[in-house]
Formats: structure tokens, C-alpha cells, sequence
């Protein structure tokens, strides 16, 4: 069996969790058996089912209103539970700081061997190896993972799901939960509010210090509400508080994994693309030809960001 540890948020399983379902269940296949997604707090039934879109045959949900709030140690418990239940061999997560912080505990629990960053579907002809990101993303590493439990953290856009119209069905499962699982309380989750989720978006339009200040951003702004994309920017433009800190991509801001970056005035250094080069396709644009950002791109346009986003916004508007 293969278990599928599954984030939720505001009662819809995350897209990075649809990938590692989708994945779970392409394992499934390679070892015959069937994979199992695992929801934890406050999710809608209907949102659940969807997994069996993305090759879950069922969704085991731990409702319990003690797990209503993200709690890494109740929730690695309740992982370490279900595993055991179900019997799973193979434990699937999209990689996430919040899924490290349980799985990592679910792993001491089970005495599971566990490996993250995962960038593909495992190669079984001699026994479980799967290969992983190393060094920020410049370079690959094969891992044989042995033990009885093995826990792979799968890298976003490490498969490309394609969705059927199979629906999963939905189970309770009630887990044993002890009061010494809850010595840590979450007591509020603050979300920023009308802008669309970074590590979640599809689009991402990226400023770097190339814009010149947080003054002359409205360009960068036009082309993102054009594409109806989520906003970035590099590190040094919100330690100069051009732009809000939680925009801040790369090594020590958020890691995202758009099907499309485009990059705005942003010079291309190792930190930065640390958070960025799990993105489908990059464009980057900027004056100087020799910015190192152009030997990570898919597709390069050496100009001004001030002459080219404007044209850009226009001629997706003028396509809509
Ligand atoms: C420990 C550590 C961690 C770090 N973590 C991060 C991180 O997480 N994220 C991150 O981003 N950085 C991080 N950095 C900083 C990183 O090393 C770079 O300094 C930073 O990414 C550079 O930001 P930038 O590209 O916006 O600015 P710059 O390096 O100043 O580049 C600006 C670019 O804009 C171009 N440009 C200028 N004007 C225009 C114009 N009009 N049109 C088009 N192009 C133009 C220039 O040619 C240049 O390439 C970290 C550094 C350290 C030491």
C-alpha cells in the first residue's frame, strides 16, 4: 500500500498534494498495489474525492476538531497511526516545510527511512532507488533507499499529473490523540488576503532590483493582473522594503514552482534560483546579456524591463 500524506487548506487538498497523489498512485502501479491519500483538519468531503481525480482509490480524513489547526507533532502521530493501519511500505508527501516537520517524526516513529527532494518516479529493477536534488538544485544525486517504511518528500513538478474522472472514496479515521500531543498550540493563523498563494501559483511574475524602486513596480504589477499572477521579487528588494517580505523568493524566502517565472531586472544569483528552478518554464528579462539568469532560461529577452513588460501586458490583453 502507498500512503499519500496530504496538506489541506481551506478545505481543499493543496496542488502540491494533487502531484504527490498523482505520483503515490504511478508508484502504486510500478508495485501493484493502490495508494491511499491521508487528510488531516478541516476539509469538505467533495474536495477530498477529488483525489481519486489524480489515482487515490481512497482518502482516509482525520477530522478531529483537536487537528484544526496545522500541528506538526499530532499530526506526524496520526501519519505514524495510519501507516501502521493501512499498511503502507511507501509514504509519499509534496516537499514542504510543514510536511519535513511531520514526516521527519513519523520517520523516528516508524524507524522509516526517509528522503526528500525527490525529482522522479523511483527505478525499481534493483531495488528502491529514486533520484534527488542536491546542492540548491545544481546537481542530482541517486539514492538506494532500503528499510521496511520508506518516506520520499517528492520535489513540485516532479510529475506531470494527468487527472481522470475517478473519484476516491472518503473515510473517517479516528487516530488515538493523547493530550501530550497538544503541549504546542497553534493559536492563530494569519494569511495575507487577496493576493493569490506564491508557493501555490500557477503564474509568477518576479522583480529584482532591476526595477529600480518600489515606486516604478506598476509595470511588473500590470502584467501580473494581465495574467491573473501571483507577484515576486528577489531578496534584496524586500530587505530594502520595495516589496512585502513574504514575496521574497529564493534560497531563504519561498520556493516556487510555477509553470511559468518570469523574471524582471533580477541578475540570477545561485540563492535566487534556489527557490526558483523547480519552475516548468522561466523567462527572464533583462538589459544586460551576460546576467547570469539567461543560462537558467527557457526563453531570454535582452532589453529594458521599462520598453518590454509594457508590451508584454498589451499583447496579453489583446489575446484574451
Ligand atoms: C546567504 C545568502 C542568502 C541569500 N538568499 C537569497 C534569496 O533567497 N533570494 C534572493 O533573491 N537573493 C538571495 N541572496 C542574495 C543574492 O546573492 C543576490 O544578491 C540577489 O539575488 C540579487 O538580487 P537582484 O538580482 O534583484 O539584484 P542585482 O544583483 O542588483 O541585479 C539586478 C539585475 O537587474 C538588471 N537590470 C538593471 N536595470 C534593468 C532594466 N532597466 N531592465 C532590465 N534589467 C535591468 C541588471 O542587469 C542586473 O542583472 C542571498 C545571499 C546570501 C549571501
Amino acid at each position: 500500500m502507498i500512503l499519500i500524506f496530504t496538506e489541506v487548506a481551506d478545505g481543499a487538498i493543496k496542488k502540491s498534494s494533487l502531484e504527490a497523489i498523482y505520483y503515490g498512485s504511478k508508484v502504486a502501479e510500478m508495485m501493484q498495489t493502490s495508494a491511499v491519500a491521508l487528510a488531516i483538519g478541516n476539509a469538505d468531503a467533495t474536495e477530498l474525492a477529488k483525489a481519486g481525480n489524480f489515482g487515490a482509490t481512497k482518502v482516509l480524513h482525520a477530522n478531529d476538531t483537536k487537528l484544526a489547526n496545522a500541528n506538526s507533532m499530532a499530526y506526524a502521530n496520526v501519519l505514524a497511526e495510519a501507516v501502521k493501519n493501512v499498511g503502507a511500505k511507501v509514504v509519499i508527501t509534496a516537499k514542504s516545510s510543514f510536511a519535513d516537520a511531520v514526516t521527519a517524526r513519523a520517520a523516528g516513529a516508524l524507524k522509516a527511512a526517509i528522503v526528500g527532494n525527490v525529482t522522479e518516479l523511483p527505478n525499481l529493477s534493483n531495488g528502491f532507488q529514486v533520484q534527488v536534488s542536491i546542492f540548491t538544485g545544481k546537481a542530482f544525486a541517486d539514492v538506494n533507499v532500503d528499510g521496511d517504511i520508506k518516506i520520499l518528500a517528492i520535489k513540485k513538478n516532479a510529475v506531470a499529473p494527468i487527472e481522470s474522472s475517478n473519484s476516491a472514496n472518503v473515510e473517517i479515521f479516528s487516530p488515538a490523540l493523547s493530550d501530550n500531543l497538544f503541549t504546542a498550540k497553534v493559536t492563530e493563523t494569519i494569511k495575507a488576503t487577496g493576493t493569490i498563494s506564491l508557493p501555490e501559483a500557477d503564474l509568477v511574475v518576479s522583480g529584482g532590483r532591476g526595477m529600480k524602486g518600489p515606486e516604478s513596480w506598476q509595470p511588473l504589477l500590470d502584467l501580473a493582473d494581465a495574467l491573473g499572477a501571483a507577484t515576486a521579487c528577489s531578496k534584496p528588494v524586500s530587505d530594502l522594503d520595495w516589496r512585502p517580505h513574504h514575496e521574497h523568493v529564493g534560497q531563504t524566502g519561498v520556493k516556487v514552482s510555477p509553470n511559468l517565472y518570469i523574471a524582471c531586472g533580477i541578475s540570477g544569483a545561485i540563492q535566487h534560483l534556489a527557490g526558483v528552478n523547480s519552475s516548468k518554464v522561466i523567462v527572464v528579462i533583462n538589459k544586460d546579456p551576460e546576467a547570469p539568469f539567461f543560462k537558467a532560461a527557457d526563453y531570454g529577452i535582452v532589453g529594458d524591463v521599462f520598453d518590454v513588460l509594457p508590451k508584454l501586458t498589451k499583447a496579453v490583453l489583446a489575446s484574451k
